[in-house]
């Protein structure tokens, strides 16, 4: 059966200021939905709740992955349930190699005694980075360790590719990348999609939903989801920009503040 990702009413504070309130959103597996907004309306923070910043409060609502509330388990727990959060800026950690770090990751999903076949996970990580045009030397570099910004997208989207989440929640996947990146960043997404893969893509731009298509687009201002529709949302956003939901809400200010 299709897994579903059900967000609740959920309202998240930072540093006691409500960030998040009420945000209502449900994706099914093989579903991919595009989250737009203007800047500071959010969408980051969505993410981050998600997957458990701990900057994060969630002070209501829940997140339910096939009816289980999530926001109770552990960030590891999230993940071994199928959660994957590709990171707005990823970290870098000195001393672990990306390969060394995917095949840890992979083995921490799988149940112990049963890790992956060092041929199968070489295989695999060979086939995934040809997909993705990547130097076969970014497996041996220390995980993020000088990337640059492109090459840390790309090696999200084969984060991805490996583990093979059954949500992968991804935040500004297409900033910093250039034309052919995208390209194949977004062959990298689309090869996953199918009835096992669902995804949240927060983005700015409607460049990237070019490449891949959305089921369902929402936008968020003020800390919720505003409006929902189809890909054809998207594409009057892109030509028209924010104004005409504003008008539509009766609003001036789309960013989050105390006083609302
Ligand atoms: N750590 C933090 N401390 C205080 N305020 C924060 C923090 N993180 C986010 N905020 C505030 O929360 C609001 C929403 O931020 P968020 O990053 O979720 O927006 P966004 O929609 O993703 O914006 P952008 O499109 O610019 O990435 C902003 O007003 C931001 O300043």
């Amino acid at each position: 059966m299709a897994s579903v990702l059900e967000i609740k009413n959920l309202h998240v504070e930072i540093d006691g200021k409500e960030i998040l309130k009420g945000v209502d959103l449900t994706i099914k597996q093989g579903e991919i939905h595009a989250v737009m907004g203007p800047n500071g309306t959010g969408k980051s923070t969505l993410a981050q709740a998600i997957m458990g910043h701990p900057s994060y409060d969630v002070t209501e609502g829940e997140v339910l992955l096939d009816g289980e509330n999530i926001l109770e388990m552990e960030v590891d727990e999230r993940a071994q349930a199928g959660l994957f959060l590709g990171m707005q800026y990823p970290s870098e950690i000195s001393g672990v190699t990306n390969s060394d770090f995917l095949r840890s990751a992979m083995n921490a999903q799988r149940e112990e005694g049963d890790e992956i076949n060092l041929m199968q996970f070489i295989k695999k990580l060979d086939k995934n980075m040809e997909y993705l045009e990547m130097d076969p030397d970014m497996a041996t570099r220390y995980l993020n360790e000088g990337f640059s910004g492109g090459e840390k997208k790309r090696n999200e989207i084969l984060q991805l590719m490996m583990l093979e989440p059954k949500f992968g929640i991804l935040d500004e996947i297409d900033s910093g990348l250039d034309i052919d990146a995208l390209r194949v960043v977004s062959e990298g997404i689309n090869k996953l999609r199918g009835q096992e893969f669902g995804s949240l893509i927060i983005t700015h731009y409607q460049r990237l939903l070019n490449y891949i298509k959305p089921d369902v687009v929402h936008v968020m201002m003020r800390g919720k989801v505003v409006k929902t529709g189809g890909k054809e949302l998207a594409e009057r956003l892109e030509a028209e920009g924010y104004d005409w939901i504003k008008e539509e809400l009766g609003i001036d200010d789309v960013t989050v503040t105390e006083d609302k």
